[in-house]
């Protein structure tokens, strides 16, 4: 049974499902004015295992992930650029897909837009000031009074320490609480024109956006709700207080959040220009060393990066191709008894602890060489379940060749010199010419090239 840790009750809870098996999962996605970065990386890479991690155990999941592409941020960027928010948020939402697909997240089943959805942003504020949740500030913004709702903190464990400080005086025009907050921020510059609505021009403010999106995808049905461990604070608190105070029978069965990648002991992220991009990192590192790397911490704990850890990543990723390497993944067979698929699962459903997971894939790997000494149709068939397990966490995906040589880095005709020498050491060896043969192998091997003879065929891995 698939235990996740609740932010809310911070206890590990069974996943409840419906008898259809449906899961509805909403998660946060990017503000749209910058190229994404690794930490971005990790929580989405994170959220790409959970659909399949849950589409693998038969739940029929439907996945939301919002882009805001409206914001403060957006417009200050954009102007910098001097390039309209449309066109910037539009240009990174593009980058943002090639990222990910080069990352192989998969796409989610819908991505919803601010943009597209103002009316109903606005039905929901109007709703909010009818049942005296809202109210109207001094500068003409509308604020959600955070004292309407009592639960407000609950989420993130922050009553007194929210409720109880004193409101700042520079507040005293915009906010009744220190912890209210804009649902709709009226225009105040003829700079950027925003949408019409009861309260003038202008823009809604963050939270209102979510709660707004979550519920026209899925009503009240929300069974998992995630997002980086920023926003617990305010983002989700804000957004739940909203939801429920539109409509009282609104609940979130799992809130999750991934832990930050930190750099240089701060939060990597756009907004501190501490950002490593992970179109940068696909340069220089295939992308399922990424996911490995991202994967090896579990997803609650923060993670530090250091390419040290990255390069190891790369290597373990490696022991698992050369596994792979020279197994006839056409034979079938029954589905042979083992414990590395069980343990797999039980590491899995264990709030999804991914690096334990990743440690059983390594143990499989283990076995697999191991059996094609001996028996090459077990071993075959062990490394068709390693492919599989693989697969859930979006790894192993790649054909081995095609992986062990791509990340040897090397130019074309680098290669083309190692095929040459294999060729010419392959004739030698057909006339019995060990001495030269043996020469092109050391010769290669100062290359850094390792090869590997198997019955049918010779093979060739980077020695790093
Ligand atoms: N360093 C990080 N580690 C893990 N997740 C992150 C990190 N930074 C952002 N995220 C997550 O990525 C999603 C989108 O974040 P967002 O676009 O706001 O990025 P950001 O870099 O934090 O931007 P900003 O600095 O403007 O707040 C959110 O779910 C957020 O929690
Ligand atoms: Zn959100």
């Amino acid at each position: 049974m698939l235990k996740i840790f609740n932010s809310y009750t911070r206890l590990q809870e069974q996943l409840e499902v419906d008898k259809k098996k449906t899961i509805n999962m909403y998660v946060c996605g990017i503000t749209a004015y910058d190229f994404c970065h690794i930490g971005h990386g990790r929580t989405f890479i994170f959220f790409d295992v959970v659909v399949r991690y849950l589409r693998s155990l038969g739940y029929a999941l439907k996945y939301v992930r919002n882009i805001t592409d409206i914001d403060d941020k957006i417009i200050a960027a954009s102007l910098k650029n001097n390039e309209s928010y449309i066109s910037l948020s539009n240009r990174m939402i593009s980058n943002m897909k090639d990222d990910f697909s080069a990352l192989n997240i998969l796409p989610p089943d819908s991505e919803p837009r601010v943009t597209e959805n103002i009316s109903d942003i606005i039905k929901f504020i109007s709703i909010l000031l009818n049942k005296k949740h809202a109210y109207v500030a001094c500068n003409g913004d509308i604020m959600f009074s955070v004292s309407s709702y009592l639960n407000y903190g609950a989420l993130s464990n922050q009553f007194s320490k929210i409720l109880n400080k004193e409101i700042n005086i520079s507040h005293y025009s915009t906010k009744k609480n220190i912890a209210d907050f804009a649902l709709w921020k009226t225009s105040k510059s003829s700079i950027f024109v925003g949408w019409n609505s009861p309260w003038g021009n202008g823009r809604p403010g963050w939270h209102i956006e979510c709660s707004s999106m979550c519920r026209s995808a899925f009503k009240n049905k929300i069974d998992i709700h995630g997002g980086g461990v920023d926003l617990l604070f305010p983002h989700h608190e804000n957004e739940l207080a909203q939801s429920v105070c539109i409509d009282s029978n609104f609940s979130i069965k799992h809130w999750m959040h991934t832990g930050l990648v930190i750099i240089n002991n701060e939060k990597m992220s756009k907004s501190l220009n501490n950002t490593l991009l992970l179109r940068d990192l696909l340069t220089q590192y295939d992308s399922e060393i990424i996911r490995f790397f991202l994967l090896s911490t579990h997803y609650r704990h923060p993670l530090y990066f250091c390419y040290k850890n990255l390069s190891n990543s790369s290597k373990l990723l490696k022991k698992l191709y050369l596994s792979l390497r020279g197994v006839d993944f056409d034979i079938k067979g029954l589905d042979i008894v083992d414990n590395f698929k069980t343990d797999f699962y039980k590491a899995m459903n264990s709030d999804f602890n991914t690096p334990l997971a990743l440690s059983i894939l390594l143990r499989l790997s283990k076995e697999i060489n191991k059996f094609k000494l001996i028996d090459s149709n077990k071993a075959s068939q062990l490394a068709s379940k390693l492919r599989q397990l693989g697969s859930i966490l979006g790894i192993l995906l790649k054909d081995p060749e095609y992986f062990l040589q791509n990340n040897f880095n090397c130019n074309n005709s680098i290669i083309g010199k190692i095929n040459s020498l294999i060729y010419e050491r392959d004739k030698a060896r057909r006339v019995k010419d060990w001495v030269r043969a043996d020469r092109i192998r050391k010769e290669l091997l100062e290359l850094g090239i390792v090869l590997e003879d198997t019955s049918f065929n010779t093979f060739w891995r980077s020695l790093q």
